[in-house]
């Protein structure tokens, strides 16, 4: 009996291990293709409160660098921000998914998201054995940004009018020269979406916004946005796997694209006009989906590649 039940459990072992073997093997065309590409990956705020799902992120992130990717993150904190406001009584609000950010929150915002949640995602990934350095848009001027100009449509005035989001920046210039020393020197960028204007003016980023622009400035290979969705979701609630720019823009007209989900895209189209190869909307909440997306046949998400003419 006992030596039946060791027999059961070196077979069970000797398929686990073959199983292993496999997966690699079917992996090895794709590290292929990507090996010294950049990836850059949005990391949400959302998804980094869950920590079993963080650890396989800080893991996925060290397994690209260990295979020759070179992955740049780029990482929000939305909800970090707004606890660390709760905390001190302050009210905050956003419009079309941008918080108004006044002179009196601008420090803390910065402290947030270039303090704290800069350096746990650094740690993230450097617990699963690679090196990740934290820094924020400002460092090595990587982020020049100006203050954001948001148009709305005034339904009462029938025309559009401009409204002042505060210190809520755009980002006018990329300078990635910071990225690629330490990309080059073996280690992984974990950058804070905060950008400075020529003046020395800070300015609260959003993380979408800044990876877009990021990616679109190192021509990466990839730009992820991990969400909350399984992807772009067209009038019946099923996954679109590929998205046109036409595509996106009539989905957006006809509503089936809303909310959070329109600068999203936007974000997309402007990363894969400037020079990024695809951007991919995939499911934050699938642990390994950046494993899943660059090593598997079918995917994962929706992608939006640059135009092929
Ligand atoms: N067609 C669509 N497909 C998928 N999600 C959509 C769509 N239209 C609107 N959304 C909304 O967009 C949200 C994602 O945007 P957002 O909340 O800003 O994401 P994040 O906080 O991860 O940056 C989804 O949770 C969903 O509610
Ligand atoms: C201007 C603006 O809205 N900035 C965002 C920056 C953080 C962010 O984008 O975080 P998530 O990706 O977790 O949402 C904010 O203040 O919340």
């Amino acid at each position: 009996m006992t030596k039946q039940k060791s027999l059961d459990s070196v077979k069970k072992a000797a398929k686990e291990a073959h199983e292993q073997a496999s997966v690699l093997a079917r992996a090895l065309p794709y590290l292929r293709r990507y090996t010294g590409d950049t990836i850059v990956v949005k990391y949400g705020g959302h998804a980094m409160v869950d920590n079993g799902l963080s650890n396989a992120f800080g893991n996925d992130v060290a397994l690209l660098k260990q295979v020759g990717i070179n992955p740049i993150v780029v990482h929000g904190g939305g909800p970090q921000i707004n606890n660390m406001l709760e905390r001190m009584d302050v009210e905050t609000t956003f419009i079309d998914g941008l918080r108004v950010t006044n002179a009196a929150i601008i420090d803390v915002i910065e402290m947030v998201l270039a303090g704290t949640v800069n350096k746990q995602v650094a740690t993230l990934i450097n617990q699963a054995g690679a090196l990740a350095v934290g820094i924020s848009g400002k460092d090595g001027g990587l982020i020049e940004a100006h203050k954001l100009v948001k148009h709305v449509w005034d339904e009462k005035l029938q025309r559009e009018r401009t409204i002042d989001l505060g210190l809520v920046g755009e980002p006018v210039r990329i300078d990635p020269r910071v990225l690629y020393a330490l990309s080059g020197s073996g280690l992984i960028p974990v950058v804070a979406p905060i950008g400075m204007d020529k003046q020395g003016q800070t300015y609260n980023i959003n993380a979408d916004i800044a990876a877009g622009a990021i990616a679109g400035a190192v021509r990466a290979s990839r730009l992820f946005m991990l969400t909350d969705v399984p992807g772009v979701l067209d009038k019946d609630g099923n996954l679109i796997p590929e998205l046109t720019e036409e595509e996106a823009k009539e989905a957006i007209a006809t509503g089936v694209i809303s909310g959070g989900m329109i600068p999203k895209i936007e974000t997309c189209l402007e990363a894969v006009k400037a020079g990024a190869q695809a951007a991919v909307i995939m499911d934050g909440r699938v642990p390994h989906a950046c494993l899943l997306e660059l090593f598997t046949e079918g995917g994962s998400g929706t992608i939006i590649r640059a135009n092929r003419t």
